[in-house]
């Protein structure tokens, strides 16, 4: 492919980040960034929940929330798309600054507060593209929040769920993002379990030929117990996987002074570390009977590698791109499958949790 990036990226860079953002969105519902897919390397193909991934590099959500780029992001490359978190009400978020570049450590930290639409234009779109004849290869999830100034969350996962278990290739219920109030906490045992509950009831009572898989988002930022509760329930619940992780709420030492008491949830590079490790734990406590998606840092091959190897059946990225550019998932691509080369598995299926053996 052609990386346009080196050109515009440092352009984006002199806009702060949430208009670069816009810009970049922009440029791609325009069609001004051009398609450059690639060949997916076979041993990159893999089947998850009955669904085929040409390769199992996504697009994390946040970076689409309104569902309004998802074909030019498949045409980039990526083997599926997470557009969302998405709410039943359109909301405005929290005041800017909300979005923050820290460059040398290649990282972010956002406070956006789930700033979007709403269900109902998030759900056209995804309507408008199943009507189109020339739809991009792919796997599109949907990724559902919250409205900050709804009571009883269960009933916003609930109105998501009934509107887009027909449009969506895969549901995502997200309780880990640090920047609406409460929502954490529905990761503890009993609110995990009554919420999960009435989502897979939701889903159930959609009357569909065939269910959209149904994964929980958790945070890095967990107690041994909420690690062990999460497990637990997430096994007993009958969902169908889980993501790990969100955002991190922890600033590590190597983050700025100035950065630190930003409030608002960090990724990128210093997420890597601590998002792989509680991957690898919720492997291991699930028995690796729920597929598990890898996010948090990842910017390489090696990095999509090693969260595989930990037990993610696929990876996302968001940060990377920031950063590098589309490019980066063509990067990823060619060095993951020389790594699974290198070490003698044929398939991505075959190295995930590999650590663990
Ligand atoms: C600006 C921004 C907005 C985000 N918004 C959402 C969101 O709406 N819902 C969600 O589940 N995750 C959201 N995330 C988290 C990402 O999906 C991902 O879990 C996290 O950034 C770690 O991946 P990364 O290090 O590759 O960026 C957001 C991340 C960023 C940087």
């Amino acid at each position: 492919m052609i990386d346009l990036y080196p050109l515009a990226g440092p352009l984006l860079f002199r806009f702060d980040p949430e208009t670069a953002h816009g810009l970049t969105i922009k440029a791609l519902k325009s069609g001004l960034v051009p398609p450059a897919r690639g060949k997916d390397e076979p041993a990159l193909h893999t089947r998850v929940w009955g669904l085929d991934f040409t390769n199992p590099v996504g697009l994390a959500a946040g970076f689409d929330k309104n569902a309004e780029v998802v074909d030019a992001m498949l045409n980039l490359g990526f083997g599926f798309v997470e557009p969302g978190s998405v709410t039943p009400r359109p909301q405005p978020g929290n005041p800017r600054p909300r979005l923050f570049r820290l460059v040398e450590q290649r990282a972010v930290i956002n406070r956006m507060g789930f700033n979007n639409e709403g269900l109902e234009a998030f759900a056209q779109r995804l309507e408008r593209r199943r009507e189109k004849a020339r739809r991009a290869p792919g796997i599109v999830g949907a990724n559902l929040g919250k409205n900050k100034d709804t009571a009883d969350a269960a009933d916003d996962y609930v109105i998501g769920v009934r509107r887009l278990a027909p449009l969506a290739d895969y549901l995502v219920v997200n309780v880990s993002s640090p920047n609406t109030p409460g929502l954490r906490a529905l990761q503890g045992r009993d609110p995990l379990r009554a919420l999960l509950e009435r989502v897979l009831e939701a889903r159930a009572s959609c009357g569909l030929s065939r269910n959209p898989p149904l994964l929980l988002k958790i945070a890095p930022d967990l107690t041994v117990e909420d690690k062990s509760d999460i497990a637990a329930v997430a096994l007993e619940s009958g969902i169908d996987g889980l993501i790990v992780s969100n955002t991190t709420i922890a600033r590590p030492d190597s983050i700025p002074a100035a950065m630190r008491s930003e409030a608002g949830g960090l990724s990128g590079a210093p997420l890597f570390e601590p998002s792989t490790s509680v991957l690898r734990e919720i492997y291991a406590l699930t028995g690796g009977k729920l597929p598990i998606v890898g996010v948090g840092g990842v910017a390489t091959g090696e990095d999509a590698y090693a969260k595989i190897r930990a037990g993610a059946s696929l990876v996302q990225l968001y940060s990377a791109m920031v950063y590098a550019g589309p490019a980066v998932v063509h990067r990823i691509r060619r060095e993951l499958a020389e790594l699974l080369r290198r070490d003698g598995f044929r398939s991505v299926a075959e190295a995930v949790g590999a650590d663990h053996r």
